[in-house]
Formats: structure tokens, sequence, C-alpha cells
């Protein structure tokens, strides 16, 4: 097998649609899926690289295991469904402190799944992916309902997290660049999301490659996280 020189992790909430993600753009359908156990990767060929792209468990007992598939990550994709605010709210208090084992020059990159169960209209079908079998949004027929999750919370959260790595907005991609809405279902906006993500971590993998860090996940890193009730100072 190919030694990946870069890894992207995606990190989310149980059933906000990871792995739906990664199988439209890499198998290019979207099909049934079963909640993921542990994690599982695609190996990407990008110019002259090789990216792995990690898929992670979003359910509570894998929790531990996403600092281990963080470690070194040139970027990763926090994924949210538009239509749970609770599970933009996770990415802030469960997910984000995973990435502390990430590269330090990590791209965040934020995205609200599911657009298609949505009635927003401003979506427009040629920047949806061509190769898709369903040609729009609205042919998905079923009911729409109100988006719950607007942009402008997933840019906050971006915002935030600048604030919680210490980095300033004129150093890193502006938010508006780095939150994205996509449907797995319909394809909207999944090639550009992925597309836009390698295109920014080249530099890094480079850079990585010029210091030799690893690019492996070793598992006998994990220990199950104990978890404590809330409020208790274990
Ligand atoms: N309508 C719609 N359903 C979607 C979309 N993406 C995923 N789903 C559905 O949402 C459910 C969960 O999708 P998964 O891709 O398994 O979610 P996940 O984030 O990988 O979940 P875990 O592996 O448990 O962390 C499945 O029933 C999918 O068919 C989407 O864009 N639109
Ligand atoms: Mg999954």
């Amino acid at each position: 097998m190919k030694k990946p020189d870069g890894k992207v992790v995606l990190l989310g909430d149980m059933s906000v649609g990871k792995t739906s993600l990664l199988h439209r753009y890499m198998e290019r359908r979207f099909q049934d899926t079963v909640s993921t156990v542990g994690g599982a990767f695609y190996l990407k060929q990008w110019g002259p690289y090789n990216i792995s792209i990690w898929d992670t468990a979003g359910r509570e007992q894998f929790h531990g295991l996403g600092s281990m598939y963080c470690r070194g990550a040139a970027a990763v994709i926090l994924t949210y469904d538009v239509n749970s605010l609770q599970s933009l709210t996770e990415l802030e208090d469960r997910f984000l402190a995973l990435t502390d084992t990430a590269s330090a020059d990590c791209i965040f990159a934020i995205v609200g799944n599911k657009v298609d169960l949505t009635d927003d209209c401003a979506l427009s079908p040629e920047t949806e992916d061509e190769n898709r079998p369903e040609k729009s949004l609205a042919s998905c027929g079923s009911i729409k309902v109100r988006k719950q999750v607007r942009a402008e919370d997933a840019i906050a959260l971006y915002k935030k997290i600048l604030k919680y790595k210490m980095l300033d907005e004129k150093d890193v991609p502006a938010a508006e660049k780095m939150c994205f809405e996509t449907s797995a279902k319909t394809g909207y906006k999944v090639d550009y999301l992925f597309e836009t993500v390698f295109e920014m971590v080249v530099p890094i993998i480079v850079r990585q490659k010029a210091e030799g860090s690893p690019q492996t996940v070793d598992i006998t890193d994990y220990k199950p996280a104990k978890r404590t009730k809330s409020g208790c100072c274990a």
C-alpha cells in the first residue's frame, strides 16, 4: 500500500453524514451506511501526494480515539447537520479539544451537511456534482424544513476555533471560505469541499515531508478516556 504523505480527518457527532460525505466524494454515490466503529480511511492521490482521509466514529463510546486520529493532521473537517443545532454545539464542546494533537498549522473546515432536507432556496444547481444521479436539490422530493443552523453560526464557531488555537484571523483562510454547506445525498458542494481542503493542505504536506513527520495512526497509543460526570473534578 502507498504511504500517505498527509492526513485529513473528519470529526463530528454521530449521524451528521461523515461517512456519506466520504462515500460521495470517493465512490461518487450515496449509499446506506452503518454507524462507524472506530475509524476507517481512504487514500486520495492529489497531484504527486497521497492524502489519507480519515472517517471517525461520532458515537460517544469511541470519543477517546479522536485525538489519536487527529495526530499530525494537516486538516480537520468538523462536520455538523444543518438541521441540528446540537450537532454544531457538540463540535465546540466535544470535538474541538481532540484536535490538540493535529499539526500546529492544521487547516479547519466547518461543514454543515444534509442541506437537501432544508427549504434553503439559495442553492444553485450548477454548483452541484454533475456525475450524481439526482439532478437538483429540488428533485429530492422530500418535505423541506427550515434550516436549524445558520451560516453565521458556523462562522462564529470558526472564529471561536481561531481563538482556541490562538491564531490571528489575518494569518488563516477567511471564515467565509472555510465554512461549507453540503449534501452527501445530492452531491451538492461535496467535491468543492474536499478539493478546497486538499489545495490548502499541500503546503503543509510539503513542510511535514521536509521535517519527516509520521503520517500513520498508532493504535497502541489509545487509552480509553475515563469519563467523569459533568461538574466533577475527578
Ligand atoms: N438527506 C440526507 N441524509 C444524509 C446525508 N448524509 C447522510 N445522510 C443520512 O444520515 C444518516 C447518517 O449518515 P452517516 O454518513 O452514517 O453519518 P456519520 O456521521 O458517519 O455517523 P457515525 O458513523 O455514527 O459517526 C444515514 O441514514 C445517511 O443516509 C445528506 O446529505 N442528506
Ligand atoms: Mg460514519
